[in-house]
């Protein structure tokens, strides 16, 4: 299915990213939820992102969500996409973990004017979403070599993982290999996307066991079939078969360049738009 064109006001409950088996849209909630998209090399984890990006695309643009994508495979993967991003750090350093760290710091400042106040952060041109895309989560940690930088930057996604979905930071990650350690992270997921897998008995480490036995059987997806995904919500055992859009390179740079964020207007979120890490 082609790139529909985005509708200029998404609703960041119901963004709208493909199709359902049974024909209808297939919609997945941003504000206030973590995603986590695994699948095999060649899967379509970069389809599913784009197409999340895609029709939220007037609202990076509109300033009421902003991007920050730390792509630790040396920005290969969302390069062609930076203009759409306030921050983009493709190292397993410094630039990752400053990331993070400011990440964390909205999320903190946030909780503490929140509090008493409201119990979901509502978001507006002086308090954007912020949402953290990773892409391949597991070599975030896995090559970070530096034990010290390696523990902070896991004491963080942890944070921004259970602490963020109320104050307005979502977390969507991408995953090849879900039996990696850091995947001890994925119950903090509410949303849980499992493209084609290789083994068997991934789809139920991705998924849990009870979507499994209802039916996810990602290592059966044909890798003709990238964007096809099996998603369970909150721990449910209900699946759903659904193919993403399919999002072309064209469309990644018309996407880029059509919804740049505004350069201003960073509202709560301080700081340059263009960071030493953009
Ligand atoms: N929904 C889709 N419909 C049709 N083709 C798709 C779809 N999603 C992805 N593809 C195609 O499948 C190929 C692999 O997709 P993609 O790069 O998103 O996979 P990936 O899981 O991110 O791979 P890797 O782990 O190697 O980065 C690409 O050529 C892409 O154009």
């Amino acid at each position: 299915m082609p790139l529909p064109l985005p509708v200029d006001e998404p609703d960041l409950v119901a963004v709208n990213i493909g199709v359902r088996e049974n024909g209808f849209p297939w919609l997945t909630r941003v504000a206030g939820r973590h995603l986590l998209v695994a699948g095999a090399t060649g899967s379509g984890k970069g389809g599913v992102t784009w197409s999340i990006l895609a029709a939220i695309g007037p609202a990076i643009h509109d300033g009421l969500v902003q991007v920050w994508v730390i792509d630790p495979k040396g920005g290969m993967e969302f390069g062609a996409g930076h203009d759409l991003f306030s921050r983009f750090a493709y190292d397993t350093g410094e630039a990752t973990l400053t990331l993070l760290r400011d990440a964390a710091a909205i999320l903190v400042d946030r909780a503490e004017r929140l509090r008493g106040v409201s119990r979901q952060h509502v978001p507006s041109t002086a308090d954007p979403l912020l949402l953290v895309v990773v892409d391949e989560i597991a070599s975030l940690t896995a090559y970070i070599t530096d034990r010290k930088i390696k523990a902070e930057v896991e004491q963080l996604l942890g944070l921004l993982l259970t602490q963020g979905r109320a104050v307005g930071v979502s977390v969507l990650a991408c995953v090849q290999d879900p039996s990696k350690d850091v995947l001890a992270l994925r119950q903090l997921f509410p949303t849980r996307i499992a493209l084609r897998l290789t083994e068997a008995t991934q789809a139920a480490m991705v998924l849990g066991q009870a979507a499994r036995d209802h039916g996810a059987l990602c290592e059966q997806i044909p890798d003709s079939l990238p964007g096809v995904a099996y998603v369970a919500e909150d721990g449910s055992a209900e699946v759903t078969r659904v193919r993403a859009f399919y999002v072309t390179d064209d469309d990644i740079t018309r996407i880029s360049t059509a919804y740049r964020p505004p350069v201003s207007g960073l509202g709560g979120l301080g700081g340059s738009c263009h960071g030493s890490d953009h």
